[in-house]
């Protein structure tokens, strides 16, 4: 019993010890002021080993970082758990930052750690010039498969027209969530340029595969506290844990088997797709340089098809479920839409994106939505590779860097009315389209900008055009009008909401091709 009060006591003194030490340690921030050399930041918000982390909004952090900036200006500073973090606001210095050789770096977190084996693996997270070799060959390889040609365009327009007869057989009285299917379409594009293997919607591998990857993007998430607080990963059921796992579940039972796969099937002479290029050209460095020497591998193939699975799915279907959501809440845009292309592409087959000059409301539509929604609001966080001076300020090396593309897209400075849906902002006084506005920066800019943008634009095109020539949608009847709040992971998701695309609002059934 003795032992038991000696032990109670022990516990309860070291408790008020640990509570005076974090009181002062936060008061001897508040009143030491910034290190030297450092952007501003919020000194209010610090305490030992988790820094700001306590008061970072997970769920909004794009929002609360784009407040901040309103006290602390367009670059300040953020101490994450162990990482000192930079965040960028101002569309001139993300610019010039992005563009910079020491800022293309990624940072040093366990969950990209293991994903990347220290960011020496793949193109979306490594760095250095493992990043450069993969980015290279994963450009001219996409180049070769028809990226931004019309060859790509017959790939994309073959699942539009699967997604089309998906919807018209989906329950159009009490609707239907569009996200699961779209998400199945548009990640049947990326894969069939990468496997070569047309996956379809009732595979239920394939859904497996698509459900594991949105768990991913979860435990991605920017300002998730296990990139930043290594010890967390430790404890029992982390989400470390449950992303390595997944991770190795989706590298062991998918992509290790599709290489090898490819490997036994493979003819030099004729590649059917990314992963024999891949194959053909390591086996030509291995017999230029030697196995040892060849920077071409097996397991830095599997990462980068991972790569190109997690970056060409997650950020265009949730771009296009957003799109559909903005169709509904503006049934005026959806109208003028429809108006131009019975117009210009009428009825008898699908729009193209040859027909894109001639449909300037539609194209400037696809491009408020891009703006609009911004699906990787804080980009891919970078990182310095060493000591750099960014705006005056000493930035170290491994800092984290934090661009807000939300904010940019959605500053007065730049756009009026930021907020309102308005696809007119794109559109000159002589009716044509503004393609290059200068603050549409939503794929980033400078050394690693999206490799997969073209790609992007025109699945955006083609599946808006496609979707309102043979669809008026709406919210199912009686239901209520969703709102535009959204999931944050990595990407800007909206929350699912259910639409109703029975042709027959419109008469558009008519539609044959
Ligand atoms: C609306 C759709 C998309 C958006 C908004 C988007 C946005 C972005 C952003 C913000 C980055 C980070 C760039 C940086 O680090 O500064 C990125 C990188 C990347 N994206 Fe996209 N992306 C989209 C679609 C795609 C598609 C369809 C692909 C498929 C090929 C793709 C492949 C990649 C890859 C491989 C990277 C890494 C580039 C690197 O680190 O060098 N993206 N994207």
């Amino acid at each position: 019993m003795g032992l038991l009060v000696l032990d109670t006591s022990y516990v309860g003194s070291a408790a008020l010890f640990g509570c005076v030490f974090v009181v002062l340690w936060y008061l001897w921030n508040l009143l030491r002021g910034l290190p030297a050399g450092l952007p501003p930041g919020p000194r209010w918000c610090r305490l030992p080993v988790v820094g700001s982390l306590p008061w970072i909004d997970n769920k909004q952090m794009h929002t609360q970082l784009r407040d901040w900036a309103k006290v602390y200006g367009g670059i300040y500073h953020l101490q994450m758990g162990n990482l000192l973090a930079i965040v960028l606001h101002d569309l001139n210095l993300i610019k010039k930052t992005f563009a910079m050789d020491e800022c293309s770096g990624r940072p040093d977190t366990a969950l990209l750690n293991y994903y990347t084996q220290n960011r020496t693996l793949g193109v979306l997270f490594s760095q250095g010039d493992v990043w450069r070799e993969n980015r290279r060959f994963t450009l001219s390889c996409l180049r070769d498969f028809g990226m931004g040609k019309f060859t790509l365009e017959s790939k994309i327009s073959e699942e539009v027209k699967i997604l089309l007869e998906v919807f018209e057989h989906e329950d159009n009285v009490t609707g239907f969530d569009p996200h699961c299917h779209v998400i199945t379409s548009i990640s049947a594009i990326i894969c069939s340029i990468v496997f070569g293997k047309h996956y379809t919607h009732d595979d239920p591998d394939f859904r497996q595969y698509l459900s594991v990857l949105d768990e991913q993007v979860e435990y991605l998430s920017n300002g998730a506290a296990v990139s930043f607080l290594p010890f967390l990963g430790a404890l029992p059921g982390s989400p470390l844990t449950k992303f390595k796992n997944n991770w190795d579940w989706l590298r062991t039972v998918w992509l290790e088997k599709e290489i090898e796969e490819h490997k036994q099937t493979i003819d030099a002479n004729h590649p059917r797709d990314f992963i024999d290029c891949y194959l053909i050209k390591m086996q030509a460095m291995e017999n230029s340089e030697g196995k040892s020497r060849s920077c071409m591998s097996e397991k830095q193939l599997t990462t980068l098809v991972a790569d190109l699975f997690g970056a060409g799915t997650e950020t265009t279907s949730n771009t296009l479920t957003w799109g559909l959501l903005y169709m509904m809440r503006y049934p005026h845009v959806q109208q003028k839409i429809q108006a131009e292309l019975d117009d210009v592409v009428g009825r008898g087959r699908l729009p193209t994106t040859k027909d894109k000059p001639d449909l300037p409301y539609t194209h400037a539509t696809v491009l408020e939505i891009l703006r609009c929604s911004t699906v990787v609001p804080l980009g891919v966080l970078r990182a310095t590779t060493q000591d750099t001076t960014l705006a005056g300020y000493d930035i170290p090396k491994h800092a984290v860097l934090i661009p807000n593309l939300w904010a940019v897209s959605h500053d007065p400075r730049y756009w009026d009315k930021p907020d309102e849906f308005r696809p007119e902002r794109f559109l000159d006084a002589d009716g044509k389209v503004m393609t290059n506005r200068e603050a549409l920066i939503l794929f980033s800019s400078g050394t690693r900008i999206c490799l997969g943008e073209l790609l992007a634009r025109a699945e955006v095109f083609l599946y808006i055009a496609c979707v309102l020539q043979r669809f008026t949608i709406a919210p199912p009847e009686g239901s209520t009008m969703p709102d535009e709040r959204g999931k944050l992971g990595i990407t800007w998701a909206p929350l699912s909401y259910k639409l109703n695309c029975d042709c027959s609002l419109k008469q558009r059934c008519s539609i044959w091709y």
